[in-house]
């Protein structure tokens, strides 16, 4: 449905809001941030849409220039990241693609707005005025560029709310001398185990549990500061959008609420939400995918029986070492499950061949390796019984939305909270120790697969995949909460205000 008050063919270019979207240049914050756009686009938006120079050469490479065409009204641009430019396809060390994208952006960004104003006047049946900025929260420089040009800006934050509301207790932690740590060993000497008190939501959680920057002995440490002043600049966007649902997170949004007095609209799922729309649709296939996608994947898991197939994938930034790539693979092989395993060509740094040949040989014709696939369509195939899982925000709410239930092996940032989250709070998921030992993975993917608490948190999965999807009906709360945003944030200074 339209939000705006004409049907969509009737809206001339010159009449339409034009929001820009940025996402933080990985794919975990792509993602959902092209979901959105699509969003904003099907309900009247042009749209100009943009990646850096880096990731937009990697979707022409993986999925060819068709994906960066785009439409009259939804368009892609480019600009430069800030980094050395290489010919890479690999996710670029996040430390240093943080602090370049904060310190570098903002002047190629406002150059681009002042392109889009430029081109605005001199062809406005092309390129209508810009009306609002959604920017990833992780990208906050581009706050500086809404006040500049005068628009409203609203900031997208991708990962999950508990891991946001982790975030902003840095402060709180530091003034308890929880944090900085007074030196290393207190990794691994139990101090991460230590119970902390009043954080709202997560009584009894460890520090560990906490998201991961915090492990650090230097307040100045690039991941950590970085944090710090990204959590601090989201309070001056016009809003901020979460890409969960009230049910799921009701506590913890209201938390938040409490704490930043802009308005907070959880609009999530985004992709069930996405799905409503028509599959006539022009966008609805186009892919933001960095890596080409393995099709094989999908013919594969049909000839499985149902629920039968564990799915392991660790997102797009997680690395392993050839040690615990050797566990994992034991552990696989021991619970006799069949399984699709996707090992990104950049899993496992500096690794060629990396997968035992007698792991390959015994488990031949129930285990499938792959690069990397559609998820979405692999976690809502009717084969897949359960996931193992980094925990990263998107994989955890895809997996909520399909009804799958997780084991969960957080790698870094708020993957820890999710993981915490997801076993203690929302009961779809059972922790896995990370030091990976072979002998956890086959005992614990053997419960997920055959045991009562795999039936247990399957259930309550499935109770989360109803409830997504009632979130995202025509009268659910993140429905309402889409239209709050369009209506009440994006359009507040046009004269499209219904
Ligand atoms: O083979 C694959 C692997 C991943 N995906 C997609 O890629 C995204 C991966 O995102 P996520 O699961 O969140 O993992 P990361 O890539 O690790 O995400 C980063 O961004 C997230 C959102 O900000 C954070 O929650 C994570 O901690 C951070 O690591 C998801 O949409 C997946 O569906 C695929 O389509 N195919």
């Amino acid at each position: 449905m339209s939000l705006i008050e004409k049907p969509l063919t009737a809206i001339e270019t010159r009449e339409k809001p034009h929001a820009v979207c940025i996402p933080y240049p990985a794919q975990g914050h792509i993602n959902p941030m092209m979901q959105l756009a699509k969003l904003l686009h099907h309900s009247g938006f042009h749209i100009t849409f943009v990646h850096t120079e880096y990731n937009y050469d990697r979707l022409v490479k993986s999925q060819g220039s068709a994906c960066v065409a785009g439409l009259p009204d939804f368009r892609f641009e480019a600009i430069p990241d800030g980094l050395p430019s290489t010919n890479g396809d690999v996710t670029q060390d996040i430390p240093l693609l943080s602090s370049s994208t904060s310190k570098t952006c903002l002047k190629p960004f406002k150059e681009l707005l002042k392109r889009l104003q430029d081109k605005c006047k001199e062809l406005p049946d092309d390129v209508p005025p810009l009306s609002c900025i959604v920017s990833d929260a992780a990208m906050s420089f581009t706050i500086d560029a809404s006040e500049e040009f005068g628009v409203p800006i609203a900031l997208l934050w991708t990962a999950s709310a508990c891991g946001f509301l982790g975030y902003t207790h840095y402060p709180y932690l530091i003034d308890r001398g929880v944090i900085p740590l007074k030196d290393e060993s207190q990794l691994t000497n139990g101090y991460l185990d230590m119970s902390i008190d009043g954080i709202p939501c997560m009584e009894g959680i460890r520090l560990r549990d906490l998201p991961s920057f915090l492990r650090t002995t230097d307040l100045d440490d690039m991941m950590f500061s970085y944090i710090l002043h990204e959590i601090k600049q989201v309070s001056r966007g016009s809003a901020i959008i979460l890409n969960t649902f009230e049910a799921l997170d009701h506590d913890v949004l209201d938390s938040l609420s409490k704490i930043y007095q802009n308005v907070i609209l959880p609009v999530g799922p985004l992709h069930v939400s996405l799905n409503k729309i028509p599959k006539h649709y022009p966008l609805q296939s186009l892919s933001s995918n960095l890596w080409k996608d393995d099709t094989d994947c999908i013919p594969w898991l049909s000839s499985k029986a149902s629920k039968s197939v564990i799915y392991v994938n660790f997102g797009s930034i997680t690395t392993v070492s050839p040690k615990q790539i050797v566990e994992f693979a034991w552990g696989l092989a021991n619970s006799k499950h069949p399984f699709l395993w996707i090992i990104r060509p950049d899993l496992v740094a500096g690794e060629a061949s990396i997968i035992p040949q007698d792991f390959m040989d015994e488990t031949k014709g129930r285990g499938l390796l792959a690069g990397w696939c559609d998820q979405e369509l692999v976690l809502n195939h009717p084969s897949i019984g359960g996931f193992l899982t980094h925990c990263g925000w998107n994989s955890i709410i895809e997996s909520i939305s399909a009804g799958v239930p997780t084991v969960c092996w957080p790698f870094f940032a708020e993957q820890q909270t999710n993981c915490w989250f997801a076993c203690k709070k929302w009961c779809i998921g059972m922790e896995m120790h990370t030091d990976v030992k072979r002998d956890e993975v086959d005992k614990l993917l053997r419960e997920l697969m055959e045991g009562d608490k795999g039936e247990e948190l399957k259930r309550k999965a499935t109770n989360w995949k109803r409830l997504a999807e009632e979130a995202v009906s025509s009268t659910g709360l993140s429905t309402l909460n889409f239209r709050t945003l369009v209506n009440q944030v994006l359009l507040s200074k046009t004269k499209h205000i219904r």
